[in-house]
């Protein structure tokens, strides 16, 4: 069986980025290695319906914190089963975003922490009753959030197809989001968290990770 990791942090942080960088160094050492990014676009209509709410589509679909939830734990409800399949074929399935993401931005646009209803609605909601897969260990990568916004900005001055959401738009609630991370984080959400900064070593990361094949390939953190 796989060990399933999962990198969270703010719009702009460089998750992709990270994310890249990990596959390559694990595949240098002959590992067998999965890397799926939440929403799955293009391959999920849940997934496809919230980008468009974001975008101004769906009339008040956006504005509705709990609606926004649900369109995103219902993609990776979806997404579970071939969750398990790349789990068995696996040495690591590495997710950019998963349920921490919605528990964190729900959090966030309800104005509470990573101890309150929400969180724990989003808990209950995806692990306990969609029962998609835990993760082995979490990554945030915490990178300040003037840094993550500049990050967009720019992907977006290069990139048209690149234009930022109405979360990525709104400064105030990446700030938020960071904030309710750090909680979730701190609190060991879900399974263990990993905190490190934007000037992080990719490939010590890696091996920090996933050390093997001492440990018959178990997570550390
Ligand atoms: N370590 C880094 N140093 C400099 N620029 C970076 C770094 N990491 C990412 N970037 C740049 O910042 C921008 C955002 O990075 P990336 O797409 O990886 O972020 P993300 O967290 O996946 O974003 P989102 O959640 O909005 O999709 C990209 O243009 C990327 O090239
Ligand atoms: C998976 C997921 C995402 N979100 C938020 C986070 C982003 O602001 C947008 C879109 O994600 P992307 O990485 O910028 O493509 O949606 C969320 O609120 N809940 C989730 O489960």
């Amino acid at each position: 069986m796989g060990t399933l990791i999962v990198i969270e942090g703010v719009d702009g942080a460089g998750k992709n980025t990270l994310a890249r960088r990990l596959v390559s160094a694990w595949e240098r050492d002959d590992l067998e290695v999965t890397r799926i990014g939440f929403p799955r676009y293009d391959s999920s209509v849940h997934a496809d319906l919230a980008a468009e709410a974001l975008r101004g589509e769906h009339g008040d679909t956006a504005q509705s914190v709990h609606a926004m939830a649900l369109l995103f734990a219902l993609d990776r409800k979806y997404a579970a089963p071939d969750l398990r399949k790349a789990l068995s074929h696996n040495d690591i399935v590495l997710l950019d975003r998963y349920v921490a993401s919605n528990a964190a931005y729900t959090a966030a646009r309800l104005e509470q922490s990573a101890d309150g209803e929400a969180v724990e609605w989003i808990r209950a909601l995806e692990f306990e009753r969609f029962g998609v897969p835990v993760p082995d260990v979490q990554i945030l990568l915490d990178v300040p959030v003037d840094l993550a916004a500049e990050r967009a900005a720019s992907r977006e001055a290069d990139d048209a197809s690149r234009t930022r959401d109405a979360y990525e738009r709104d400064g105030s609630l990446q700030s938020r989001t960071s904030a309710v991370y750090g909680g979730l984080a701190a609190a060991e959400w879900g399974s263990s968290w990993e905190v490190v900064g934007p000037d992080v070593d990719p490939d010590r990361l890696a091996a920090d990770i996933f050390n093997q094949p001492s440990d018959g390939g178990k997570v550390t953190t």
